[in-house]
């Protein structure tokens, strides 16, 4: 079972502005609702590959009730812990440029996490555990860890989707698979980085610590693995971008769908890029069809 956690789901709300001005009125020539969250989305794009997900994390309030229904619409198994408040509306308004207001989210206090960890006491080797999104500031700061050592008590594999200090925090504690995009890379080590020979050496450093899969991703670009069989570069397909937001979660669901099928670490990266690139060619996330379309337009060089 693939486990994905969410701490602060979301509703995406995705407003189209022909130009968009700022310090005046606005109309949107489009609006669209999405269930989001890193997780969330993860679950949402396992689920349309044919993977076993369960998506956990917190859900508050009549937003909340919306992100539970359309998981449930989307026959994704939903096991979110209700807590007070209203679960988060994040803004993505898509003008010349795409600019997102990420909102803040409930009050999560000590009972909420003792709930969560309770839903992982069952956890076994076989599990995959997946901790996507930023930690939402009403959480105690020190969860990933808590929820990391839970893992690695019942021997889960833990794959970490989020940035900045946090993930510098937990690499300690060598998760089976990360995924930065290059800019986060180039946070955790303070300087920007510049070409792929950049990316390779960072992401090395990264699997020196223990991190057994590194895949630093590079939006049209495409995404380099850095694995104990080698470095591989995957280019992108190339297409009409419609959405960038869910990209990186829609790699990180492919991943690990092509790894339980195939226990392949090259087809699970290529299955990877195909969702990623199949989710900005999309709307919405990615269906499975468009990604089974365009993998065979995903090429690997081992470097
Ligand atoms: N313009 C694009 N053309 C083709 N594929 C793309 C494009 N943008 C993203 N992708 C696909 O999605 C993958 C992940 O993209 P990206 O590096 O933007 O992740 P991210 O920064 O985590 O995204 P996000 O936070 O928006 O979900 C890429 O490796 C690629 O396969
Ligand atoms: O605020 P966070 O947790 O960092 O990111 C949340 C978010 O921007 O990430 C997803 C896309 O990756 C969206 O569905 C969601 O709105």
């Amino acid at each position: 079972m693939i486990y994905t956690i969410t701490l602060n789901p979301s509703i995406d709300y995705v407003m189209e502005v022909e130009s968009f001005q700022e310090g005046t009125v606005n109309r949107a020539s489009e609006t669209r609702y999405y269930p989001g969250g890193k997780g969330i989305n993860v679950s949402r794009v396992l689920k349309r590959l044919g993977a076993d997900t369960i998506a956990l994390g917190y859900a508050a309030g009549f937003t909340g009730n919306f992100i539970k229904e359309k998981l449930i619409e989307e026959q994704v198994a939903v096991r979110l812990l209700e807590v007070d408040g209203h679960s988060r509306i994040n803004v993505k308004l898509k003008a010349v440029k795409e600019t997102e207001i990420n909102g803040t989210g409930p009050l999560v206090d000590d009972d909420a996490v003792k709930r969560l960890l309770q839903q992982l006491n069952h956890l076994t080797s076989e599990d995959i555990v997946v901790l996507a999104g930023s930690v939402p500031g009403t959480v105690p700061s020190n969860i990933y860890e808590t929820l990391i050592l839970k893992c690695q008590e019942h021997d889960a594999k833990v794959v970490l989707d989020t940035g900045g200090s946090t993930l510098k925090a937990l690499l300690s504690y060598k998760p089976f698979f990360i995924k930065p995009n290059h800019h986060e890379l180039g946070d955790l080590f303070s300087i920007n980085i510049q070409s792929i020979d950049d990316v390779i050496h960072y992401a090395g450093k990264i699997h020196e610590q223990g991190v057994q899969n590194v895949v630093v991703s590079m939006a049209g670009e495409g995404a380099i693995l850095y694995t104990e069989s080698g470095v591989y570069f995957a280019k992108a397909p190339k297409g009409e971008v419609r959405n960038s937001v869910g990209a990186g979660d829609s790699l990180v669901a492919g991943f690990l769908a092509g790894f339980v099928n195939s226990n392949n670490i090259e087809e699970a990266l290529r299955y990877g890029i195909a969702s990623g690139s199949a989710t900005a060619f999309s709307y919405d996330l990615c269906q499975k069809v468009d990604v089974n379309h365009l993998l065979e337009q995903v090429h690997l060089e081992k470097l």
